[in-house]
C-alpha cells in the first residue's frame, strides 16, 4: 500500500491551492491499486476536509505514516518529517539565498526531495504548473487596471466569481474600447493569457500589422521568442542557442511601445536575458503603454519597472515617469503595473484542478513505482539527504555558513 499525504499550506502569504482535488483523490481510489490518501486538515485549502472525508481519504494531522508527502510551497523547516519524499515547489535550483535553510534542512533530516518545476519532458518544456492560471487571472487583472486607470469600463475581482466558468460569464456583454495589448511569451502563462483575450473579445492581429495599423476594434497580437529577439551578430533567432547563451541576443520589443496601451508579459526570464525595455525607455514621449501586467513578475527582470511584487489584495502600484520611482496606482505621469506572485490563488479550485490532471497523467504512476524514473530522477533535489545527481551544483548553497 503505498500512502499519500495532502499536506497543509503553511507559507505566508497563505496559499489555497492543493496538488490534488477531492475528486481526483477519489478517481485515484477507484482506478489504481493499493493506493491510500491522507488529508491534513486545513481551514485555507480551497476544497473542504469533508469534500476529501466523502471521496474516501483519512483526515489526519499526523503525516508521519505516509510514504509521499504532496504540497505546493515551500514547507517550514520545523514541520518537515525525516526520512520521507515530499513533493513541492521549493525554490531552491536557482540557488534562491531565502530558501538555502529549507535546502540545509532538507539533507540535514535524510529526505528525498522532487521539485515540480523540474519535471520536464524530454525536450525540456515543464510538465506541471500553474502557469495556465496566472495567465488567465494576469490577463484579467491587466485589462481590469486599465479599465480602472481610463474610467472607460469596469472588471470585477477574479477572487469574488467562484471558478474560471463564472469568470467567463462576467464577459459577456464587455465592451473594450479600441485597445491594442501585447502579449509576451509561449508558455504557460502566455496560453492563459491568450485565452481571456479571445474570451473577452479582442481580435488577434500579426505582429507587422499590429506595428503599422490602428485599428477600429480592440486587437492583441502575441510576440514570442521569434519575434522579440535577435542574435547581436546574425540578427536572426534560434531557439536552443537562445535558451543557451541568451546575453548575445538583444530584444527588439521597443518598437511595440509606441503601439501599445496594455502589455501582458509572460515570457521566461532569467539573469542574461535582455529586458524588455530599458528604464528610461519610459521616459521618452513614443513610448504609450499605460498598464503592464507582469505575470513572469520577476522584479527587475524582463520588465525593469517591475521593482516590487504586491498582493492578491491590492495588485497594482504605479511608476512614475519622470522619477522612475514607485507611487499609487492611476496616477497621471505614471504607468501602472500589476504584479503579484500567486496569481493561480485567485482561482484555486480551477488551479488545483489543472495542476492535479498534469499530476495525474504523467507524474503519478511514476511515483508509485519502486525505482524512480528518468523523468523523476532529473528533477529529484535530494535524495535521502544527499544532493541529487543533476544538483550536485547546489554543493555550496546547500553547505551550512
Ligand atoms: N505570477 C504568478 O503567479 C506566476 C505563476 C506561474 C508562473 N509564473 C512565471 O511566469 C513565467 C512563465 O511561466 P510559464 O508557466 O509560462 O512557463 P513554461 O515553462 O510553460 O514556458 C516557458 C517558456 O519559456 C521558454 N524557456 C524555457 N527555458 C528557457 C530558457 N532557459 N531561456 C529562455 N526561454 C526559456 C520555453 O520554451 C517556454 O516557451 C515564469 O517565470 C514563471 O515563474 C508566474
Amino acid at each position: 500500500m503505498i500512502k499519500i499525504g495532502l499536506i497543509k499550506e503553511e507559507k505566508v502569504p497563505q496559499d489555497n491551492r492543493v496538488a490534488l482535488t477531492p475528486d481526483q483523490c477519489k478517481w485515484l481510489l477507484n482506478n489504481r491499486n493499493n493506493i491510500a490518501f491522507f488529508v491534513q486538515p486545513s481551514e485555507i485549502r480551497c476544497f473542504k476536509d469533508e469534500e476529501y472525508a466523502r471521496a474516501g481519504a483519512i483526515i489526519t494531522d499526523d503525516m508521519q505514516q505516509c510514504d509521499i508527502l504532496l504540497g505546493i510551497k515551500e514547507v517550514p523547516v520545523d514541520s518537515l518529517i525525516e526520512n520521507k519524499t515530499y513533493l513541492f515547489f521549493s525554490h531552491t535550483k536557482k540557488k534562491q539565498p531565502h530558501n538555502r535553510k529549507l535546502l540545509q534542512t532538507i539533507l540535514k533530516k535524510n529526505i528525498t526531495l522532487v521539485d515540480y518545476e523540474c519535471l520536464e519532458h524530454e525536450d525540456g518544456q515543464r510538465i506541471i504548473g500553474f502557469g495556465f492560471f496566472a495567465g488567465i487571472v494576469g490577463a484579467h487583472n491587466g485589462i481590469m487596471a486599465y479599465g480602472k486607470r481610463t474610467g472607460l469600463f469596469h472588471l470585477e475581482r477574479v477572487y469574488k466569481q467562484r471558478n474560471f466558468k463564472e469568470l467567463i460569464h462576467t464577459y459577456f456583454g464587455l465592451r473594450l474600447p479600441n485597445i491594442k495589448v501585447v502579449v509576451t511569451g509561449s508558455g504557460r502563462v502566455a496560453h492563459g493569457l491568450v485565452e481571456v483575450m479571445n474570451l473577452m473579445g479582442i481580435h488577434e492581429v500579426e505582429p507587422e500589422d499590429y506595428l503599422v495599423r490602428r485599428f477600429s476594434y480592440p486587437v492583441y497580437t502575441q510576440l514570442k521568442g521569434s519575434s522579440l529577439y535577435e542574435h547581436e551578430i546574425t540578427g536572426k533567432y534560434s531557439r536552443e542557442d537562445f535558451h543557451k547563451d541568451p546575453q548575445n541576443y538583444l530584444c527588439r520589443f521597443l518598437p511595440y511601445a509606441s503601439q501599445t496601451d496594455v502589455l501582458l508579459n509572460g515570457v521566461y526570464w532569467e539573469e542574461g536575458i535582455p529586458p524588455l525595455f530599458s528604464p528610461s525607455d519610459i521616459q521618452r514621449d513614443d513610448f504609450i503603454i499605460q498598464t503592464i501586467a507582469d505575470v513572469s513578475d520577476d522584479p527587475y527582470g524582463s520588465v525593469p519597472i517591475n521593482i516590487c511584487s504586491q498582493t492578491i489584495e491590492d495588485p497594482v502600484y504605479g511608476i512614475s515617469r519622470t522619477t522612475l520611482e514607485k507611487t499609487p496606482p492611476y496616477q497621471p505621469g505614471s504607468i501602472d503595473i500589476m504584479a503579484v506572485g500567486n496569481l493561480p490563488n485567485e482561482l484555486p479550485r480551477d488551479a488545483s484542478r489543472y495542476f492535479g490532471e498534469q499530476l495525474i497523467k504523467y507524474i503519478l504512476d511514476d511515483l508509485l513505482k519502486a525505482s524512480p524514473s528518468p523523468t523523476l530522477q532529473r528533477a529529484t533535489i535530494a535524495v535521502n539527504g544527499q544532493l541529487g545527481p543533476y544538483f550536485t551544483y547546489l554543493q555550496d548553497y546547500a553547505e551550512e555558513s
